[in-house]
């Protein structure tokens, strides 16, 4: 028996028009998430993490161009919903918790007033069951204050809760949402998007640049360099076999992989202007680039239990192994 995905995306492709010209900023992106499952999207600033997001909210800019051979949620067609209908399923099918809470909110609005707009009128005793859910029971009594005197971490338990609580979405898009915030509080905000996700079977996209973060929070990765989704597995096979030179890269570049002493270490070069090359976007880069990675782009083809777009990935027998990461 197969089950229909929570949501299904294919061959998603976004492009800006800029004065500049064209900007690709997603290429060919395709993934599949169950209910209750997180799914994350990482790689560095600009490869498209958040673009991705926001052709699933249908909420890009008036200058973007987007084009996916599928895009379903819960079975129905994102991309031929009417207006109408996609502001049906934002909040209530879909929550999107964003990447700064500060300026997400109205800074000259109290909390009360801007949870009513979310929550229209919702008995006040619904709405400190929900504060009670995320940890924020004692902000109860002071609604009445403005953004600036709550912390950072109580904002974003809010903006989790009026996401993933409010309107019981099936499926939660959080973009880095736990950027802004210091180590231990990012900790409870982790947790606590995980306790949501056990409690009502939501599925999550998570988005970050932190294979860090990543790796406590999601069951499969999809590693993204300049708009193209390099190399996607479970998040124990990527750190266990990465197989893209990227994704190889990314993981050495890890802190938690340095040794006291030892030079740090860097993804040489740089991205810019990488979507426009002809062959693979990562071959000026990449210890291991043949002739053939210059002028052909790579097809994703499975390996493992990864599917990895490369025209040389690494076996599990560590075949292809850069020189670099051999010696
Ligand atoms: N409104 C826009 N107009 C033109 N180009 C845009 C626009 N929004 C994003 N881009 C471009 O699209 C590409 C992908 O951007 P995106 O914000 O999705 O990357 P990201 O991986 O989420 O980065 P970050 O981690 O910094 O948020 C970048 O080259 C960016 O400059």
């Amino acid at each position: 028996m197969t089950t229909e995905p929570l949501l299904s995306v294919r061959d998603l492709d976004v492009l800006f028009d800029t004065a500049r010209g064209r900007v690709p900023a997603v290429r060919g992106v395709s993934f599949e998430l169950a209910a209750g499952e997180v799914f994350g999207l990482v790689g560095e600033s600009g490869s498209g993490k958040s673009t991705v997001l926001s052709a699933i909210m249908r909420l890009l800019p008036g200058v973007a161009v987007a084009n996916a051979s599928q895009m379903n949620f819960q079975g129905s067609d994102l991309m031929s919903m009417s207006a109408g209908q996609l502001r049906g399923i934002r909040g209530t099918g879909i929550g999107l918790i964003p990447q700064r809470p500060m300026t997400s909110l109205s800074p000259v609005t109290p909390l009360r007033k801007q949870l009513r707009w979310f929550l229209g009128d919702m008995p006040q005793s619904e709405i400190v069951d929900l504060l009670d859910q995320v940890g924020l029971r004692a902000v109860a009594e002071r609604l009445d204050g403005y953004p600036f005197e709550f912390s950072g971490g109580q904002l974003q338990r809010l903006l989790i809760m009026l996401a993933a609580l409010a309107r019981r979405p099936s499926l939660l898009l959080a973009d880095e949402p736990t950027t802004t915030l210091d180590a231990t509080v990012q900790a409870q905000v982790l947790r606590l998007i995980l306790d949501l996700r056990d409690r009502l079977g939501l599925g999550v996209v998570f988005v970050s640049h932190d294979l860090g973060v990543i790796a406590q929070v999601c069951d499969r990765v999809g590693v993204m360099y300049a708009g193209r989704l390099v190399e996607a597995a479970p998040i124990g096979e990527l750190f266990d076999n990465p197989r893209h030179p990227y994704t190889q890269a990314l993981l050495r570049a890890l802190p938690s992989r340095y040794k006291r002493g030892e030079r740090i270490k860097v993804i040489e070069g740089t991205a810019a202007g990488a979507n426009r090359l002809p062959g693979c976007a990562f071959a000026p880069r990449c210890p291991r680039a043949e002739a053939m990675c210059r002028e052909q782009e790579p097809e994703t083809r499975s390996v493992g239990g990864a599917l990895v777009r490369c025209h040389f990935p690494e076996d599990a027998a560590g075949a292809n192994k850069p020189k670099e990461a051999a010696a």
